[in-house]
């Protein structure tokens, strides 16, 4: 079998003499979805934020592509960071309100490259090329989170690390967007890892799914099995709390 694309082994990330993340170890393959789920508070963003060393682990390997990321400097991780981007609940935080959506989108992109390949982006995401010459606050919150997948996607990462992508936006604009992240997984090939408390999110969308709480892995395994039959009490807790994923 190939290497997986990230490799997270035993990371631990600690705040003072708090450990958010306690040793996690969790393979993503090329064009796989992986979602980690829990309560508030388990980890899963610290995690998330290891996994593209926007946040450096206290211990662990997280091994991107063969690359061991964990110890790297900011300026080795420059020339590696448009392989692997971050996606938010609230992707206003990474457009700039008085800038234009096609200067958000150009600016990772570099000046030369500019209209025609922003158009592209635009038109990938399920939006109209005129979007460019709107402002943020002009937006939904379904077309503001398309215009951050498409921020995400302009330097053509292999790897989305998704948090709450969907949490903020009305039931039927998710789906939306769930079946946006499926496209474009299916045509570009990405990786995703995806951080969610919503099991019927991830049911929709994850091929393997793992369980955490307290900072640790708790149970992992294929998603339907994880939703379906799961093991570990924790997770029939979760289920239950969420009313079986179906009901969600
Ligand atoms: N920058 C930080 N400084 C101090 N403590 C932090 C920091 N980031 C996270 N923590 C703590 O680490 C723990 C895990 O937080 P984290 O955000 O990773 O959990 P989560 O499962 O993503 O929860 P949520 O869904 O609420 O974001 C929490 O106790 C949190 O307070």
């Amino acid at each position: 079998m190939s290497e997986p694309l990230l490799s997270l082994t035993d990371v631990r990330k600690s705040y003072g003499r708090h450990e958010a993340v306690a040793g996690v170890s969790l393979d993503v393959g090329r064009g796989e979805t992986v979602a980690v789920v829990g309560e508030s508070g388990s980890g899963k963003s610290t995690l998330g934020r290891c996994a593209v060393r926007l946040t450096r682990p206290t211990s662990g390997s997280v091994r991107f592509d063969g690359i061991e990321l964990a110890g790297l400097s900011g300026r080795r991780l420059r020339p590696l960071r448009p392989r692997f981007q971050m996606v938010f609940q609230d992707p206003s935080g990474s457009l700039d309100p008085r800038w234009t959506i096609g200067r958000s989108l150009a600016e990772p992109l570099g000046l030369q490259r500019r209209d025609a390949d922003v158009g592209a982006l635009l038109g990938e995401v399920g939006l109209d090329p005129s979007f460019a010459g709107r402002r943020p606050h002009e937006l939904s919150g379904g077309q503001r989170q398309r215009v951050g997948i498409a921020r995400a996607l302009a330097l053509s990462p292999d790897l989305l690390v998704l948090d709450e992508p969907v949490t903020a936006l009305d039931v039927s604009v998710q789906a939306q967007i769930i079946n946006l992240l499926l496209e474009l997984q299916e045509s570009r090939g990405l990786a995703y890892l995806l951080i969610s408390h919503d099991l019927a999110v991830v049911g929709a969308l994850a091929h393997r799914t793992a369980v955490m709480n307290a900072g640790r892995v708790i149970e992992a395994g294929p998603t339907g099995q994880i939703l379906g039959a799961p093991e570990h009490p924790y997770t029939r807790m979760l289920l239950a709390s969420a009313g079986g994923a179906e009901a969600v």
